[in-house]
């Protein structure tokens, strides 16, 4: 079942820039990572073609960011990688040609109710890791889970998926119409090198999301090796995302995995100089894990969305109707100090935009956050806030975000949103590493048209507020360790 390993990939930065090795061009690329403008502290965007793919560095999903996660020891070693995965750059012809791949990948994309698929961002993230593998001759099993169906569910079937699939890798894919079985087994046996199978709906069975063995196992049965990139389900222990990698051997990260660690944490652990985190949605309650962790991190906290309303309240402002939690007043207050303790400027709305009622046609009008009129509520962030927020992160170099400044859905309680949006394209175009978390703020940017200028887009909302919150995530903790080589 299992396949040799390839050696594994370089985990050390260079210590001359004459550095040179034979080992993996992921790891070469670590060394020229050293001099890159655009990002000089973490690693290089590495044109995917330069690894042999289409698409362009200006497309963020078309990119792979190699980061080195650098901690020196002052023991003689110049550096460690720390956390560092098995990449599946890593893996040569010699470990790939012939062998049977599983992949599993996020392809949990929305359809219509004719079963179009109506946002294909998730396809397209996938797609890098599967034509490296073609291009170096295995055979791809390919598996996702759609939805959250109970049971074998006919509109959660991952079928209307494979012409966008075949498409964009430019070959026909095979779709198998069951994850496991002698059918499914038949099917492998006759996989050319270079072919994609994409197995069905992993979710039919109920033991994925158990992570039962056995289940596991049985995926396991049809490859020789694993490959991991499903992001967006990497904070999932399921067996098709964490119980396979006990049956696999190599069991590596894929390039979009890699890519969104190398953001959500080596960025973010390790920021190029002033950093600023803007956390905003509808409640403090489902951010408190992230702005505390990212308040050990960063220079500048701007917060926005709905949570705002807790922190005036918490500071004896009266605030109407606006969402408020009144369970967490102290909180709110305790994260403030909190702020102030670290040296770190954290910034409130002045302003906001209210509406007399929770509807996209509510009247609205622009008041200081200390008038908030009874009866009417806060739906966005006013317009000098907009402005001092936009300051503040003129002189940034990293900035990441999660979660809408207003209740974007509603235009008249967009401009806050995406304002923000665009101020980001704005840095990103300067050269400031941009990172925008996962969720709304991604559907945000989306609207606006800026996805392509930001540095990183996150493909999962859960993965990364988990990533954000400093937990670790179980596809990811299963996966091969890179053994750290010194210098
Ligand atoms: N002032 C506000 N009042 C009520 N809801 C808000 C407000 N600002 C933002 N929201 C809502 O927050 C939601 C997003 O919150 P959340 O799920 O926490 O963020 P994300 O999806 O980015 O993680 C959006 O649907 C948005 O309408
Ligand atoms: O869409 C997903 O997560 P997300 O909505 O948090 O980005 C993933 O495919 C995980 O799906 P799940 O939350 O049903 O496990």
């Amino acid at each position: 079942m299992a396949s040799a390993t390839s050696p594994t990939s370089l985990s050390l930065l260079p210590s001359s820039s004459s550095f040179s090795s034979s080992r993996s061009r992921s790891s070469v690329q670590v060394a020229a990572s050293l001099s890159s403008p655009r990002f000089p502290n973490l690693g290089l965007r590495v044109p995917l073609r330069r690894l042999g793919f289409s698409g362009t560095a200006a497309d963020p999903l078309f990119s792979y960011h190699v980061a080195p996660k650098i901690r020196g020891n002052g023991k003689g070693l110049r550096g460690v990688v720390s956390m560092a995965k098995k990449s599946v750059g890593d893996l040569t012809v010699a470990d790939l040609k012939g062998k049977k791949v599983f992949v599993r990948a996020d392809l949990n994309v929305p359809l219509d109710d004719s079963q179009n698929i109506t946002d294909d961002t998730r396809i397209r993230a996938a797609i890098p890791t599967i034509k490296y593998l073609i291009e170096k001759g295995a055979k791809v099993i390919l598996s996702s889970h759609l939805g959250r169906p109970k049971g074998v569910t006919p509109k959660f079937s991952l079928a209307p998926l494979v012409p966008r699939l075949s498409e964009l890798l430019g070959i026909k894919v095979e779709k198998a119409d069951d994850c496991i079985g002698p059918d499914v087994e038949k099917i492998v046996a006759a996989l050319p090198e270079g072919g994609v199978l994409l197995l069905e709906n992993v979710r039919f069975y109920k033991e994925e999301e158990k992570n039962e063995p056995e289940f596991a196992k049985k995926l396991a049965s049809l490859a020789d090796l694993y490959v991991n990139d499903a992001f967006g389900t990497a904070h999932r222990a399921h067996a098709s995302t964490e119980g396979v990698t006990k049956f696999l051997k190599p069991s590596v990260a894929g390039f979009l995995l890699q890519k969104e660690l190398d953001y959500l944490v080596g960025a973010v652990s390790n920021p190029k100089r002033p950093f600023a985190s803007i956390v905003g949605g509808s409640k403090v309650s489902s951010k408190i894990g992230v702005i505390e962790s990212l308040l050990e991190k960063c220079d500048i906290l701007l917060l926005g969305g709905g949570m705002i309303f807790t922190f005036y309240k918490a500071q004896g402002l009266s605030v109407g109707s606006s969402l408020v939690e009144e369970d967490k007043l102290e909180l709110a207050t305790s994260l403030l100090a909190k702020a102030k303790a670290k040296g770190v400027s954290l910034l409130l709305p002045t302003d906001v935009i209210i509406a007399d009622k929770f509807a996209p046609d509510a009247n609205s009008k622009v008041v200081p956050a200390s008038a908030i009129p009874d009866g009417w509520m806060g739906l966005d962030i006013g317009p000098d806030s907009v402005k001092t927020f936009s300051d503040a992160l003129e002189t940034t170099k990293t900035v990441i975000w999660n979660g809408p400044m207003g209740v974007f859905e509603f235009e008249k309680f967009a401009v806050g949103t995406e304002s923000i949006a665009k101020k980001l394209a704005e840095l990103s175009g300067k050269g400031v590493t941009t990172i925008i978390g996962g969720g709304d703020s991604v559907a945000a940017v989306e609207k606006v048209g800026v996805a392509d200028v930001m540095s990183h887009i996150s493909t999962g909302g859960g993965a990364s507020l988990e990533l954000l919150e400093g937990k670790e995530l179980p596809g990811v903790l299963a996966l091969d360790e890179v053994i750290p080589v010194p210098v």
